[in-house]
């Protein structure tokens, strides 16, 4: 049985921080980051069951094409995800009313809608990159103990050696996206490729304004990496942790990005709001779309 400290729900029966009840749940979960986002769901739904907000947790369950899809905003950063991936599959997965584990487990497909930094010159601003592998330059999955089953290894070690091997506060992971969501949102739209999650947005992902970085000529070097055709293609600051948690807990789930800033060619587009909505509704179609 499941302690109240260790799982905690509020009086009116919801998760402690995302304000959900079981059943509200639906197998399609949407994770964007900014939870305005979540208005553009709203406004293309034809159906809304709730929405509830609290804290940068907006949620909102709906109908798209006859498909129930659940949104949930995650804010900015790993620790939110964490918070957001557990309380999530606590929610299908765990009785509230015995606080057990359920013996049958429910899959829930994870779909991260994000912005992002690109790394190669040929990926441009406004460009849709899908992550293929997602790289933790944080240390969450070092802290479950199912963490090492999920990693790619070879992916690990290479990445490892490209960071400096010495350095004590980078040992990068690596974790594959699901295949089957790859084939479902790739299309000659996306680039795919290799995805750094970072700990931060400045000088976790090589920005200096008045502090400067540790690593050398960071984003050259993973700019330039190649390894069986895979390229590092872009920044971002959740999606290995996602993959992480999905695998470890038995879910699927794929991070697609819209890049905002090309950060070698010095280029950003400030105005990308309608660029993310024209993404939103991309996924929207390509998963309806598909009978799965
Ligand atoms: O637009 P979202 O989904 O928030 O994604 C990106 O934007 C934020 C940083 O500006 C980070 O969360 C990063 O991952
Ligand atoms: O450069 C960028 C742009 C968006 N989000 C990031 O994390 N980095």
């Amino acid at each position: 049985m499941i302690l109240d400290s260790e799982l905690i729900v509020n009086p009116d029966g919801s998760i402690f921080h995302l304000h959900l009840k079981p059943g509200q749940i639906a197998n399609t979960v949407i994770l964007v980051g900014d939870p305005k986002r979540v208005n553009v769901f709203e406004s293309l739904f034809t159906e809304v069951e709730f929405k509830i907000a609290n804290r940068e947790y907006v949620s909102m369950t709906g109908k798209f094409n006859g498909r129930r899809i659940t949104v949930v905003s995650t804010g900015v950063g790993i620790g939110n995800i964490d918070i957001v991936m557990n309380e999530l599959d606590a929610l299908v997965n765990i009785d509230f009313d015995s606080r057990e584990i359920k013996t049958t487990k429910r899959k829930l497909h994870f779909i991260r809608i994000g912005t992002s930094g690109s790394l190669q010159k040929d990926i441009p601003v406004n460009s849709y990159v899908i992550s293929e592998k997602s790289v933790g330059f944080d240390n969450l999955l070092y802290f479950y103990d199912d963490g090492a089953e999920v990693v790619n290894e070879e992916f690990r070690r290479l990445l490892r050696i490209l960071v400096g091997g010495h350095t004590i506060f980078l040992n990068p992971y690596v974790v594959d996206a699901s295949p089957k969501l790859l084939k479902m949102l790739k299309s000659k739209d996306t680039f795919t490729g290799i995805t750094i999650t970072a700990p931060g947005f400045y000088v976790p992902q090589g920005r200096e304004l008045r502090l400067s970085k540790k690593l050398d000529d960071i984003n050259n070097k993973l700019s330039d990496f190649e390894y069986h055709g895979y390229k590092i293609t872009n920044y971002e600051m959740e999606s290995s942790a996602l993959y992480g948690l999905a695998k470890m807990l038995g879910h699927e789930a794929i991070a697609i990005c819209l890049i905002i800033a090309n950060r070698l060619n010095k280029e950003a587009n400030q105005n990308y709001r309608d660029k993310v909505k024209e993404l939103i509704s991309y996924v929207l179609y390509k998963i309806t779309a598909d009978e799965t």
